[in-house]
């Protein structure tokens, strides 16, 4: 279809058309403004015999999207000549054009505050399409905008000509899945790997992995690699940009970013054909992140980003209550201590012999002596006084601050009852959510190491330490590798003689996690773990 502006009428309904805003595949959108009240809006218009009518599909979609936030409001509809228009309200600029401008400046990749604003509302405005049982069907940066004035930091979704209910309005049921491939329906760059690689039927979790791309997208430098050599002008382009799709790990997109990114991917694509997403948990999630990140009203879109402020919320934190030392004061201590002669040895853990006696479990969390005065990863550590610092967000417990609170119970273990609660809570923690080892938990298994080991002396990162580059350069191991190690873990941990053997076993069992595709805990991982707390029962 020829999109000619001197075909089209100047004047459509009660709008006189201006600018042409855009233009896309099935026909052309123009500012345009009301005859009587001057109001400016926007107009969708396409020709009416056009092979794809998508302006009658989005005509049958806004009115179940109308009062929700962030969904543009339909104003009139109609046909003039062999043109049929929408009317819509007047949004500003795409994420698209944004992303670009910011390429433009030099910047490879969006800042980390701006990508959380967009996971939040862009969930948000999912978590109400998919409520008023429409799915979107094509998200990507150039089907959302900002608001203008005074909405400007309000993220609005367009373009419903891909969209589709759901819900069948007869039956109230699910559209059926089939195992009949389909012509892909989408973009190139986002659409999810179900739909797009394997013709499967869109369903709720594939708008989510849609938009989960879209987030990794714009924190990629140089964006998702199959992006880059633009759309593609041949079968042959098509079917490498689906293969490189396809294979593209989570763990590989995600290299470097927060560990929220990969397991929100791994999230959508774990869901079912039916299933329901869990909206307002990765809201919460990418919201933490930001906050925890030092980031302010994350949930405004506010572009240019602003100046991250220079307290972070970690700093604003209670005042100590053990009393302060000046710097000679410290510096005594520190002498002192350097002459301190420290034989016999300090009874250690790792040897349950010269153990003098077995501490209670309610000693179990008793603080040490001696506090870190300079180390950072410190925080959110409970207080000296046995305390627990109050949380720093009041969103909720995050699985990284969650994490590493379980970490320092093991550091502050005393004896192996305490050991054994610490790992029954990781191991529940991890079955009730995301069951993908983050580098918070392989940290945890660090510590355990470290403590089944020799408590008393302070060891490098070990080999159960998650590494972002996969230091080895390693291709992940096959799965029956990972399963039969982990199956061997699982029978030997109820035999194990001592600490020490068990240490070998949580190094052996990180160091196969860590190796894995996917980096998931498995049925006989748990079951390891569960093993491994009873026997840290049995040795106390
Ligand atoms: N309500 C709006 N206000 C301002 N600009 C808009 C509005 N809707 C769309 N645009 C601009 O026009 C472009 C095309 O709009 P839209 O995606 O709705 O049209 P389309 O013909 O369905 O496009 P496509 O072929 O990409 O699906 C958008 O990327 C955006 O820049």
């Amino acid at each position: 279809m020829a999109h000619n502006s001197h075909a089209i009428p100047r004047k459509m309904g009660n709008y006189w058309l201006q600018d042409r805003l855009g233009s896309g595949y099935s026909g052309s959108i123009f500012k345009a403004y009301h005859v009587h009240d001057g109001t400016f809006v926007a107009l969708k218009v396409q020709d009416v015999d056009h092979e794809c009518p998508t302006n009658r599909y989005e005509q049958s979609i806004y009115p179940l999207l109308q009062g929700g936030e962030g969904m543009p409001r339909l104003w009139a509809s109609g046909i003039e000549g062999r043109w049929h228009y929408l009317v819509i309200s007047l949004l500003g600029k795409s994420l698209d054009s944004i992303y670009r401008q910011n390429l433009q400046l030099g910047h490879q990749r969006m800042d980390l505050r701006s990508v959380c604003s967009i996971a939040i509302q862009v969930i948000a405005r999912l978590q109400i399409m998919h409520n008023r049982e429409v799915l979107h069907r094509d998200i990507q940066l150039g089907n959302c905008a900002i608001g203008l004035k005074p909405e400007e930091e309000t993220i609005y979704m367009i373009d419903f000509g891909f969209s589709k209910r759901y819900i069948d309005p007869y039956t109230r049921r699910h559209i059926p899945d089939s195992k009949q491939k389909r012509d892909f329906l989408g973009n190139y760059w986002f659409t999810s790997v179900n739909v797009h690689c394997k013709g499967k039927v869109p369903s709720r979790r594939d708008d989510l992995e849609a938009a989960a791309l879209m987030f990794i997208h714009l924190l990629t430098p140089g964006g998702l690699a199959w992006t880059r050599n633009g759309v593609p002008k041949s079968d042959s382009a098509h079917d490498r940009i689906k293969r490189a799709k396809k294979n593209a790990r989570p763990e590989e997109l995600c290299r470097g970013m927060p560990s929220e990114f990969e397991e929100f991917l791994r999230y959508c694509r774990r869901l079912s054909f039916s299933e329901c997403p869990d909206y307002d948990k990765w809201k919460d999630e990418f919201q933490a992140l930001a906050e925890d990140s030092g980031f302010t009203d994350v949930e405004r879109f506010i572009w240019p980003p602003p100046p991250v402020s220079k307290v972070q919320p970690q700093v604003v934190r209670p005042a100590p209550t053990r009393p302060t030392m000046d710097t000679d004061e410290m510096e005594n201590v520190l002498n002192d201590l350097a002459k301190l002669q420290l034989d016999p040895p300090r009874p250690i853990l790792g040897d349950q012999t010269n153990v003098p006696a077995p501490a209670r479990k309610d000693n179990a969390k008793k603080p040490r002596d001696i506090i870190s005065l300079s180390d950072s990863s410190e925080e959110g550590r409970p207080k000296p006084n046995g305390q627990p610092l109050p949380p720093r967000t009041p969103v909720r417990t995050r699985k990284a601050s969650q994490l590493q609170k379980l970490r320092y119970s093991v550091l502050d273990s005393t004896d192996n009852a305490a050991l054994a609660v610490a790992v029954e809570e990781f191991t529940e923690f991890l079955q009730l959510g995301s069951k993908t080892l983050t580098k918070e938990g392989f940290a945890f298994l660090d510590a355990l190491y470290k403590q089944l080991a020799d408590p008393s002396i302070f060891v490098h990162p070990l080999r159960t330490l998650r590494s972002a580059n996969r230091e080895d350069n390693q291709a992940p191991q096959p799965a029956h590798v990972k399963l039969g190690v982990v199956a061997r873990l699982r029978r030997e941990v109820g035999t194990a003689s001592s600490n020490r053997v068990l240490a070998n076993l949580v190094a052996d069992f990180g160091a196969v996690t860590n190796k894995s595709s996917g980096r998931t805990i498995t049925k006989d991982g748990f079951a390891f773990l569960e093993g491994l707390a009873a026997r840290l029962h049995a040795l106390n």
